[in-house]
């Protein structure tokens, strides 16, 4: 685990000394778009037309952010269109790495060896954080985005044209209402789990574990009232609330200390998890190896021994209810 410094690599932990014990995710700096037409979209710089094969989406299997791109990949038929590189789940002094040995399927562009590579390659003296999922443009050789939240609005849009596919997971009626989850969603739940999991102080756990479990019960009961988070239709909102609840039991639960109850302890939680899971084509986008492999051997500050835990043991197959909400 590092960043780059003026585009050399730097092997170091999250810095938590100066926000007394509490975890800060660094805002993403690669924040162009891929439109429809090439214009510039919300930020950024314009030139990036959607078109087939043009693009390549760098993600790893155990990132509940590189998740969110892979699921609006696939459920807006985008496979053939986008090509993609896995990193290893093992994030170690060089950060992510490509080593296929580990379960990486190696970098389809370059053949490198790290993810850091990829960005001094757009950018040779980048500083920051080298985090996943990319999106990188083959014929401008270089960084569309790094902003796994926008990346998944231009999935939703911008090739529907090249796809046919005119779903939409952000419809205008609905915007207002998804934003407003998406903030108490990624502020207490998404980005939560992390607060608890990376808190170095007593006070800081305490306090993401806190506003986590409240939102959960937040969540639990609007599915108590509706079958999706913002009514009768699933939106980007409900996606981007799957990618934690899926990785809840397996791994945040335990390693990042987030244990007043399970995911499955929520009726109406485990019952939701599942119909996502169970969603055409979304099966395929979950490798629960990667997830536990990831956090447990990579995080040695919170695990030393790197033991990856054998369980739970949950069928994430089995039957839900949803259908009667
Ligand atoms: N804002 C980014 C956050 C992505 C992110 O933090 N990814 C993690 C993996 S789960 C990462 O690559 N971390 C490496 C690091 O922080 O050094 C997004 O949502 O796309």
């Amino acid at each position: 685990m590092g960043l780059l410094i003026n585009g050399q690599w730097h092997d170091q932990w999250y810095d938590t000394k100066d926000s007394g014990g509490a975890f800060k995710r660094e805002t993403a700096q690669l924040r162009n778009w891929v439109t429809a037409d090439g214009s510039a979209g919300p930020s950024g710089t314009g030139g990036f037309k959607a078109e087939s094969r043009r693009y390549h989406l760098y993600v790893s299997l155990a990132c509940p952010w590189a998740h969110r791109t892979l699921i609006f990949r696939k459920l807006k038929k985008l496979e053939e269109h986008i090509s993609l590189s896995i990193v290893s789940p093992d994030m170690l002094d060089q950060g992510w790495s490509f080593h296929m040995d580990e379960g990486s399927s190696g970098d389809a562009l370059f053949d490198y060896h790290y993810m850091h590579q990829v960005y001094t390659h757009n950018k040779p003296d980048y500083s920051g954080r080298v985090t996943v999922p990319v999106l990188w443009d083959k014929q401008t050789n270089g960084i569309v985005s790094n902003e796994s939240s926008e990346i998944i609005r231009m999935f939703n849009t911008a090739f529907n044209r090249i796809t046919g596919d005119t779903q939409d997971f952000f419809p205008k009626d609905k915007q207002q209402a998804i934003e407003t989850i998406n903030q108490l969603v990624y502020e207490s739940i998404n980005n939560g789990v992390y607060r608890s999991g990376f808190a170095t102080t007593q006070e800081a756990y305490e306090e993401a574990y806190r506003q986590l479990f409240a939102a959960l019960d937040q969540m639990e009961n609007i599915l108590a009232r509706q079958r999706y988070l913002v009514g009768e239709e699933i939106t980007e909102a409900d996606w981007r609330l799957f990618t934690t609840l899926i990785r809840f039991d397996s791994v945040y639960h335990g390693h990042f200390k987030c244990n007043r109850q399970r995911l499955e302890d929520f009726p109406n939680l485990r019952n939701y998890v599942r119909e996502l899971y169970q969603w055409p084509g979304i099966v395929e986008t979950v490798n629960f190896q990667h997830i536990k492999r990831h956090y447990y051997f990579s995080h040695t500050s919170i695990n030393p021994t790197q033991v990856v835990p054998t369980g739970p043991n949950i069928d994430y197959s089995s039957p839900h209810n949803r259908a009667e909400q």
